[in-house]
């Protein structure tokens, strides 16, 4: 039976990402990507884009190693929408401020603020090199990238900027991000070979030199109201061709973010809200092998 079985979770969303979060850190156990797959089931389960699993720390100052799902039972070493989520769950019982946490992609710190109902993460620094993305072949200049879809001549999308905040992203740059069917050309970007890893595909509009609009279809989930670490990914790239300031807003789908490339660490810090909608036990039966 699985570990999630009668197990306690917070259904909760980071401005429309929606997010399910399940402190196991009392276990041993592990969930597998079959379990990840059963919780997000439309019959029965509680259909998520991220599935935010709280475990023991492994390293002292640590509050939790977090393990992130997509819904297609994939991991993920990063969602910044997600950790807002577990941040608030975790600052709401136990009264804290700040605390880090450890993930797949590393060390995050966070913290409560700059008002009373904002969360900010601090996302690491971004990484541009082809090998870290990854790409499965050499690009010196990551800025933009020879990759297109639709006529050669006359491509639809083309030349995105590529960026790691932990996972991988591209960036596509357009005039109108609601003008691109991106629940078509998403799976298909999502999925060429030159990302190895897959990527998380984001179409973005510079408004002014302060303000980017963006939609995003991700890796493992599909098209979802916002993804943090697009939101980060995009405001460095934006910044990284000059566009940009290095502190921006970025308007997604689900609401706002802040997000600032901090110049003296490199680090990405990324502001918004985290809303807790109800929390319940899973069902065992979701877990039942079929048959
Ligand atoms: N929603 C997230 C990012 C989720 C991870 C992504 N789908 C991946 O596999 O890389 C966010 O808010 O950052």
């Amino acid at each position: 039976m699985s570990a999630l079985a009668n197990h306690a979770f917070a259904k909760m969303n980071g401005i429309g990402n929606e997010i399910v979060v399940v402190d196991m850190r009392d276990s041993t156990a592990k969930v597998t990507p079959d379990d990840a797959r059963a919780v997000a089931s439309a019959r029965g389960g509680v259909p998520y884009d991220q599935l935010m699993v709280l475990q023991k720390p492994r390293l002292d100052g640590t509050e939790a190693f977090i393990s992130i799902y997509n819904n297609d039972g994939s991991e993920a070493g990063a969602c910044g929408n997600g950790m807002r989520c577990v941040v608030r769950r975790i600052f709401e019982k136990s009264g804290q401020t700040t605390a880090t946490f450890e993930t797949a992609a590393g060390l995050l710190n966070a913290w409560r603020g700059p008002a009373p109902d904002l969360y900010t993460v601090d996302m690491g620094a971004p990484k541009f090199g082809w090998q870290d993305i990854p790409l499965a072949e050499e690009f010196r200049d990551t800025r933009y990238i020879e990759l297109q879809i639709g006529p050669i001549d006359n491509p639809i999308l083309h030349s995105p900027s590529v960026v790691s905040m932990g996972n991988p992203h591209a960036i596509f740059w357009v005039e109108d991000v609601n003008a691109h069917d991106l629940e078509r050309f998403g799976p298909l970007l999502e999925n060429h070979p030159i990302f190895p890893e897959r990527a998380n595909i984001t179409l973005a509009h510079i408004v002014d030199r302060d303000h980017i609009t963006i939609r995003t279809w991700e890796r493992g989930a599909g098209l979802t109201r916002a993804c943090g670490s697009a939101a980060c990914a995009t405001a460095v790239a934006a910044a990284r061709l000059k566009r940009t300031e290095r502190k921006v807003e970025i308007t997604l789908p689900g609401g706002k973010l802040g997000i600032e490339w901090r110049e003296r660490d490199d680090h990405v810090l990324m502001t918004g809200t985290a809303t807790f909608e109800f929390e319940g036990n899973f069902d065992p039966a979701l877990f039942a092998p079929a048959g």
